[in-house]
């Protein structure tokens, strides 16, 4: 079910690399308590152990990969393919994580190239994520960046295929720092995304995307966070491993 503005809060929970069966016994208690919640939930764990976390995952919760290529097989050492994704038995990718950017040097013409294949040689939904630099957003570049990000997506997204993208808004400066922004800060960048994403789609289409806040969220500040009319969910790394992710599931109701 949708919320009001007809759009279904969504969880992700990016265990980054991250595993052990005591972390995903801590996650399945968490989830088991969000069951009737009317929110979207996926876990994203390492890819060796997709196919545990499906076997062992509340029904209701639905599993991503981190990354993936854009072939289906062949001579790519170290890379696993959408379609493997999903026989694994995930129904969304994560692209673009700032750390695939910044580490491995993943660039926006190589981003764009992944979601085309995603979105049109299979049928898994895509978690786009971008954000601006600490240095980007104090040189008032935050907007400027960002909208090149998501432009570059949008050049490989029919208007059809939005409902299969949700967009990760993560500024890099408060990812894993403990340093949250602020909700009006968050905010802000969602309506400019909004509207911007609407510009290069149509009006039904920056009403219906999901935009989700990713940054050092957690059980304390999430409620303050989901209460913004242009936050539609977040994308949760550390807190994602913890009991308190339940509460971050229960964002918009508690
Ligand atoms: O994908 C998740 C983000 O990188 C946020 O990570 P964090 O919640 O640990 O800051």
């Amino acid at each position: 079910m949708a919320g009001a503005n007809g759009r279904r809060f969504f969880v992700g929970g990016n265990w980054k690399m991250n595993y052990s069966k005591a972390i995903a016994d801590v996650v399945n208690n968490a989830l088991n308590n969000t069951k009737d919640v009317d929110v979207e939930i996926v876990c994203a764990p390492p890819a060796l152990f997709i196919k545990d976390v499906v076997a062992s995952k509340p029904a209701h919760v639905q599993v991503a990969a981190q990354n993936c290529y854009l072939a289906k097989d062949g001579a790519f050492t170290g890379e696993i393919s959408p379609e493997m994704v999903k026989e694994a038995g995930c129904a969304w990718v994560i692209l673009g994580h700032s750390e695939r950017r910044t580490l491995f040097h993943e660039d926006d013409d190589f981003l764009k190239k992944k979601i085309d294949y995603v979105l049109n040689k299979t049928d898994i939904n895509v978690i786009a994520c971008i954000g601006e630099t600490l240095q980007e957003r104090e040189a008032g570049k935050t907007n400027e960046v960002v909208e090149r990000q998501v432009k570059a997506y949008q050049e490989k997204i029919a208007n059809d295929q939005y409902s299969r993208v949700v967009i990760a808004y993560e500024p890099v400066w408060a990812i894993g720092t403990g340093k949250v922004a602020t909700p009006q800060q968050a905010q802000d960048v969602h309506e400019h995304l909004r509207q911007f994403i609407g510009k290069n789609a149509t009006a039904d289409v920056a009403k219906s995307i999901r935009i989700i806040y990713g940054g050092s969220v957690n059980g304390a500040n999430c409620k303050e966070l989901a209460q913004k009319p242009d936050i539609d969910g977040f994308l949760v790394g550390g807190a994602s491993l913890k009991p308190e992710f339940e509460q971050i599931c229960k964002a918009r109701q508690n």
